[in-house]
């Protein structure tokens, strides 16, 4: 379990996190997510001892980061794939890895062949693509055999069977009891794999909830209808006190109705029906309607906004032995 505090960061006069309290559960897989610059990064740096917190407070089952011994087999992540050391192969990186954590080196075996590195073991980091990379983020991630495991963007740059791989992967994780937090831009994804949402925007909580929730709460669900007999239907519905909202297209809407109620009207009435469908939003347009105030970076057609660039966390650099 990760459970947050108060957590807050501030930059000078930039509140990159401010005030969170959350707990990331155990036995499932918890989404984060907010617009860029929301401080996600700046959380799970937190977390993990990176930065330091300016209030607040952030442990990890029940500890500080710092007083972790051996805290790879706590808490894997996944922060930046690029930050590790390039002229080292990839068996080696993950080798000095587990030897500052007590990690025996059959283990390092075992991980390259999770992520499907072992072929490439031997070769050096710094020619691996952004996919290689992030496997070998993860392999390292996976070393300890953690009961917590945090992932930021974990599916960046990786091919379809990757993806496929990497989501997989996460619930099976989440499956086997494990404390699963992972952030992406990537909402169709983000759907398929988180079972719990947790949102920020400006650096402030903005939902703690279920991913079903969550779109229940942040969006428009309605009955689709479309009929020959779009007159007589209409009379039907009001006749029995339901409101209809009438599209351009010719379709008939009805919110939070029920396709059982409205298809058992219609042949009461002997009405032909071409479509009665349940339309649910999905979970880009819930997350576009929550954040939508809490967007900082707007693109804009002729001026491009562009954050101002800051130095790659550490990752990896900084753990050490409680
Ligand atoms: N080291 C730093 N110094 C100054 N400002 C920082 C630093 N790190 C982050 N920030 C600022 O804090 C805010 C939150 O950044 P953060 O990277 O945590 O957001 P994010 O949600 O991870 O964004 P993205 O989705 O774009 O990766 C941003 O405005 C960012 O510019």
């Amino acid at each position: 379990m990760i459970e947050l505090e108060g957590l807050t960061k501030r930059y000078g006069e930039k509140v990159a996190v401010n005030n969170l309290t959350f707990a990331v559960r155990p036995g499932i897989v918890t989404g984060f997510l907010g617009p860029n610059g929301a401080g996600k990064s700046t959380t799970m740096r937190m977390v993990l001892g990176l930065d330091h917190p300016t209030a607040g407070d952030v442990r990890i089952d029940g500890q500080h980061y710092d007083h972790l011994r051996d805290p790879l087999t706590y808490i894997g992540a996944l922060l930046d794939a690029k930050a590790m050391h390039g002229g080292r192969s990839a068996f080696h990186h993950l080798l000095c890895l587990a030897q500052s954590n007590g990690i025996p080196k059959a283990r390092v075996h075992e991980v390259l062949d999770t992520v499907g590195l072992t072929p490439v073991a031997n070769k050096k980091a710094k020619g691996f693509s952004l996919g290689m990379g992030q496997r070998l983020g993860i392999a390292g991630a996976l070393l300890g055999d953690p009961r917590i495991l945090m992932f930021d963007e974990p599916v960046n740059g990786l091919d379809p069977e990757g993806i496929h791989w990497i989501r997989n992967l996460m619930k099976s994780l989440a499956a086997q009891g494990r404390t699963v937090f992972v952030s992406s831009h990537l909402m169709s994804e983000m759907a398929l794999t988180a079972d719990h949402l947790v949102v920020i925007g400006q650096g402030r909580l903005l939902a703690d909830t279920s991913m079903a929730d969550f779109i229940q709460q942040n969006s428009r669900s309605y009955v689709r209808i479309r009929s020959p007999q779009r007159e007589r239907l209409l009379d039907v519905l009001h006749g029995a006190g339901i409101t209809v909202v009438e599209t351009g297209s010719g379709m008939l809407e009805v919110d939070g109705g029920k396709p059982e109620h409205i298809g058992e009207l219609a042949a009461q009435h002997q009405i032909v029906l071409h479509e009665l469908s349940p339309q649910q939003a999905s979970l880009e347009e819930a997350f576009m309607q929550l954040t939508a105030e809490s967007v900082e970076y707007h693109a804009h057609a002729d001026t491009p906004h562009t954050p101002t660039p800051r130095p790659a966390p550490q990752w990896g650099g900084d753990w050490k032995r409680g």
